[in-house]
């Protein structure tokens, strides 16, 4: 399926990802962790051509996608749609439109300026609103949505392009645990529903154990840990984040865990404390 080999990128002779090489057999869901700097945007910004490599490859399916250009290019950005942390979405168009413009890459240049989109891909559009629980925001401006309602929609304009393979790079660092659950829960249900691949970029060790069938962690653009949730124990993620004895894994929380336990258990923890 996805095959990298020693992929590299440097940027002015500084090394951000040095030598990464990883399979994935089947579409699963994976989580990339590590501090800031690790190198976890650029190898997501690679694997969906956002960013060139400096060298190693990139392949799918058998077929090379290292350094496409052109109309190979936006194909592939297609097939590994991507969201971010900050959504990016057009503020001022509406949540329906935002979603449509996933459709992009297929569609001429005069019906987009237009904004003609034919009626199957509206409702089209609208079902993934409707199945991430958002269908009622479809005629809003996207800015009147809150954070968790905007990656939504990013998500759901990322699966108008009926992708292979999910890249969602940091996808909840700016939202508050329970919009964090709520997209999470997302991609995991679209990862498992529809056997898709997602990657996903987590700043926090929680979220990655919990969502995740596999994690990377990256050092200093290395990988130095590839295993399961199980396998990630305190000492490994200790030496991922390259931390000291006094390292904390609450330092890299959501608090997703939190929102799923009882409130009497809640309130019997924060008596300890
Ligand atoms: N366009 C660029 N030009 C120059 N240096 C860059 C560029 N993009 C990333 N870098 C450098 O590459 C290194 C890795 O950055 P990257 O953003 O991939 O890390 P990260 O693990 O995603 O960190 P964060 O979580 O803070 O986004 C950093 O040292 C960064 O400064």
């Amino acid at each position: 399926m996805l095959h990298i080999t020693e992929l590299t990128k440097t940027f002015n002779g500084k090394t951000a990802v040095n030598k990464v090489s990883f399979d994935v057999k089947q579409p699963k869901m994976i989580g990339v962790i590590g501090r800031s700097g690790a190198g976890k945007s650029t190898l997501l910004r690679m694997l969906n051509c956002l960013t060139t490599a400096s060298t190693g490859t990139i392949s799918f399916n058998g077929e090379d996608v290292t350094g496409l250009r052109g109309a190979a290019r936006r194909q592939w950005q297609s097939r590994c749609a991507m969201i971010f942390q900050q959504f990016n979405l057009v503020p001022r168009m509406d949540v329906v439109s935002n979603v449509l413009h996933g459709t992009l890459n297929r569609r001429a240049t005069w019906a987009t300026m237009f904004n003609l989109y034919p009626q199957d891909d509206i409702h089209k559009a609208i079902e993934i609103l409707d199945r991430l629980g958002i269908a009622e925001q479809a005629p809003k401006r996207a800015e009147a949505l809150s954070g968790g309602q905007q990656q939504r929609v990013a998500i759901a304009r990322a699966l108008m392009q009926d992708p292979d393979i999910i890249l969602a790079d940091e996808p909840i660092a700016s939202l508050d645990p329970m919009n964090a659950q709520i997209v999470m829960d997302a991609l995991r249900r679209i990862h498992e529903e529809d056997g898709r691949m997602v990657i996903a970029n987590l700043h926090t060790l929680d979220t990655a154990r919990r969502y995740c069938d596999r994690v990377i962690g990256m050092r200093d653009g290395r990988v130095v840990f590839d295993g399961t949730p199980d396998q990630l124990t305190t000492g490994v993620a200790r030496d991922i984040y390259g931390a000291g004895a006094d390292f904390s894994e609450a330092a890299t929380s959501t608090q997703i865990e939190t929102l799923d336990r009882p409130k009497a258990e809640i309130a019997k923890t924060a008596a300890l404390v």
